[in-house]
């Protein structure tokens, strides 16, 4: 009886955390479709997600004879995975890593160029803006594992994440100002969070080359990774695993409390994290801990 009234709970707060998972709709002049029949015809590269059974699912950007940049049809791709993961219960971490040796190379300069008008690129940016924002609004912990360059909206895609690891010789540099244009995949707006405005205009305005220590001194990355390349995965499955450890409902109803604090306003956000704890207090894994009487000293 107990439990039942539980699920209840939890399902319908899952329900409620659908809601307001993307940014723009037709109300605000956003045509969906119009905008992912144009991106279908920009092809190249994939998208790949593969979900693993201890919760950690890698998503892999890979465009090899163009440095992973995102065409149109791996946005729609990343897209689809986003929403898949959306679906993900199990889930509790994702990494996001680059195939071979770069992170991500930006937007496709093929792809870019032809939607270069003010309006197909408007409907672009409010399509990746949704896309990032609910990558980033999805209830796992995420890492970007950044091996070589993240460039361009590149740089933009690893803000996204919860967490930022580099490998050495590794470089996050936000290229746009050379472009003669300014993030628009929410880059900026994250930045600013993740490193205030002062040093989110110097790394934007100077175009800057962002290396490891750099990154991390800022506050952008959280570490850097030693391995060789093919064990860097390894070693990011390694690094995000005492933040995943423990029950699915549980890791994923603190990032819930995280993206409410850090979404709402103060009043706002501590409702919302009365409503998320009520989807864990007397759940199965409280009722465990609770018989165990486990001692932290
Ligand atoms: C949303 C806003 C945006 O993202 S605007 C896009 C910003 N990005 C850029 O301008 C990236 C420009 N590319 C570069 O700076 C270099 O190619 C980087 C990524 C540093 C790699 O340098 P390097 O290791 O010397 O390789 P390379 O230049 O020989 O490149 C190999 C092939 O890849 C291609 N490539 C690279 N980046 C892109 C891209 N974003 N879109 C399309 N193609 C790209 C290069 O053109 C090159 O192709 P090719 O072998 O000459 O045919």
């Amino acid at each position: 009886m107990a439990l039942n009234l539980w699920r209840c709970v939890m399902k319908r707060a899952e329900a409620r955390w659908c809601l307001y998972r993307s940014l723009y709709n037709s109300s605000h002049g956003f045509n969906e479709s119009e905008v992912k029949r144009k991106l279908a015809e920009l092809s190249g590269g994939s998208v790949k997600l593969c979900k693993g059974e201890n919760g950690i699912a890698e998503l892999g950007i890979s465009n090899s004879s163009r440095k992973n940049a995102l065409s149109g049809t791996m946005m729609l791709e990343l897209e689809e995975r986003i929403s898949d993961l959306e679906k993900w219960k199990e889930g509790k971490g994702l990494i996001v890593y680059g195939t071979e040796d770069t992170f991500c190379s930006g937007g496709d300069l093929n792809t870019i160029k032809a939607i270069s008008n003010a309006k197909d690129g408007l409907m672009m940016c409010m399509f990746m803006q949704n896309t990032l924002t609910r990558l980033q609004r999805l209830p796992l912990i995420s890492v970007a594992l950044i091996q070589g360059k993240a460039i361009g909206g590149g740089a933009e895609l690893c803000t996204a994440c919860d967490f930022r690891l580099m490998t050495e010789g590794s470089e996050i540099r936000f290229v746009h100002k050379h472009m003669g244009i300014v993030p628009g995949w929410g880059g900026a707006s994250r930045l600013i969070q993740l490193v205030g405005s002062r040093q989110a205009l110097k790394l934007l305005s100077g175009a800057l080359r962002i290396p490891p220590e750099h990154a991390i001194s800022i506050g952008l990355a959280d570490g850097t990774l030693s391995s060789a390349a093919d064990s860097a995965l390894e070693e990011a499955q390694k690094w995000i695993t005492p933040y995943t450890k423990g029950a699915a409902n549980v890791t994923r109803a603190m990032k819930k409390l995280i993206v409410c604090g850090r979404e709402h306003l103060f009043e706002d956000a501590i409702r919302k994290e009365k409503d998320i704890f009520a989807t864990v207090w007397g759940g199965p894994s409280n009722l465990q801990a609770l018989s165990e009487r486990t001692k932290y000293n």
